[in-house]
């Protein structure tokens, strides 16, 4: 492929280690941010230290606070703010774009209120004349691993075909794999959903619950991932995939993940304000909880660890509680297909 020009929109910890991906790969990156002084250190400095203290940047990574001069050359935008601030940049894209580009993104979540998935967003936001379809990149991938090159593969999710090949190429290298699939609506609702399971994986770990409780978490949260997303148009087979078992391991078992140690500090009897602000990062669970939740009832689909955990964050529901209360649910069949 020859080298292109990307624009990165969100200087975060995932932002920031795709940005050395599409580096390592010879393709030209500027970060868009919004705070000076960040995007002075990594021109400067090439550093990020609020994300990565010990992490030294390729000096070829640039970044900018001027959206114009970011998207000026740009063939590729790449996505990857945290998804409440997701429309907001769409529109100021849309604004300032006067050309067509490949658009991907690499956020996780449900947009709070109309409860929308990353790339429906993207779609009504920016005009179809300036851009192909657009491309979602998910998978197990924590950034502090990816940063330091670790061997990370990931799912490139389009409705064209041709569109996920281009962001398969754009990022696959010795240490990244990416697959492609044509399942949006699963790929996305796995890496957004997923977020919600870990929070409950690490409540139970603050808890002092055990390994069998941790499997049983990821397990049945992965039905009530599969049930909702079915019910939104997407693929069962997917959620077997990078997109949904692979990252609902590595986000339910590190603590690399946000998600996790969020709940793990709940767990531990934390209050959610606290955690929010000592953590510094996005907890894309915690708001697309929300969302999820909203969503279920309205589909009428039965997602009782979502429901709890909802009710944990949002109505103060002691987790101890919430958890016996799934215990003491009426007894099931495992398998709701049959
Ligand atoms: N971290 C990871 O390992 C992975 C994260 N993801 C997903 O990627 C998305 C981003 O996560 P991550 O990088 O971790 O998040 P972080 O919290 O690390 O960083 C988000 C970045 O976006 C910036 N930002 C926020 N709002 C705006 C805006 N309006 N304009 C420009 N920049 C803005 C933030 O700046 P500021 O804080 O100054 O507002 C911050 O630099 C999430 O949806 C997450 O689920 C996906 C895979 C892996
Ligand atoms: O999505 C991720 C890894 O695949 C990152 O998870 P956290 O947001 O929980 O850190």
């Amino acid at each position: 492929m020859i080298s292109q020009n990307i624009a990165i929109l969100g200087p975060g910890s995932w932002g920031t280690a795709l940005s050395q991906v599409l580096t390592d790969n010879g393709h030209h990156v500027i970060l868009y941010g919004d705070s000076p002084a960040q995007i002075a250190e990594i021109n400067e400095q090439h550093t990020n230290k609020r994300f990565f203290k010990d992490i030294v940047l390729d000096e070829r990574i640039h970044a900018s606070t001027d959206l114009k001069e970011v998207l000026k050359n740009a063939d590729t935008i790449l996505f990857v703010v945290p998804t409440k601030a997701t429309r907001l940049v769409a529109k100021q894209v849309a604004r300032v774009l006067d050309h067509k580009v490949h658009i991907l993104h690499a956020s996780k979540g449900l947009e709070q209120g109309s409860h929308e998935r990353i790339s429906t967003i993207l779609e009504e936001e920016i005009p179809a004349e300036l851009r192909g379809e657009i491309t979602v990149v998910s998978g197990p991938s924590h950034a502090e691993e990816t940063i330091v090159r670790d061997i990370t593969l990931i799912s490139a999710a389009s409705k064209n075909q041709k569109d996920a090949k281009y962001a398969q190429e754009l990022l696959s290298n010795d240490y990244m794999r990416l697959y492609t699939n044509t399942d949006v609506v699963g790929v996305e609702t796995a890496g957004a959903l997923k977020n919600i399971i870990a929070v409950g994986a690490g409540a139970l770990h603050g808890l002092g619950f055990g390994d069998n409780a941790k499997a049983a978490i990821i397990t049945r949260g992965l039905a009530e991932i599969t049930r909702l997303g079915v019910a939104m148009g997407a693929q069962p087979l997917t959620y077997i995939g990078l997109s949904g078992v692979g990252d609902l391991i590595v986000t339910g078992t590190s603590k690399h993940s946000r998600n996790w140690r969020a709940g793990d500090a709940l767990g531990r009897g934390e209050k959610l304000a606290d955690i929010e602000a000592n953590m510094g990062m996005v907890i894309e669970g915690v708001s697309t909880c929300k969302a999820a939740y909203e969503l279920s009832q309205a589909l009428d689909i039965e997602m009782p660890i979502t429901e709890t955990i909802y009710k944990v964050l949002y109505e103060g529901l002691e987790p101890r509680k919430g958890i016996l209360g799934m215990m003491r649910r009426e007894a099931k069949q495992e398998n709701e297909f049959d």
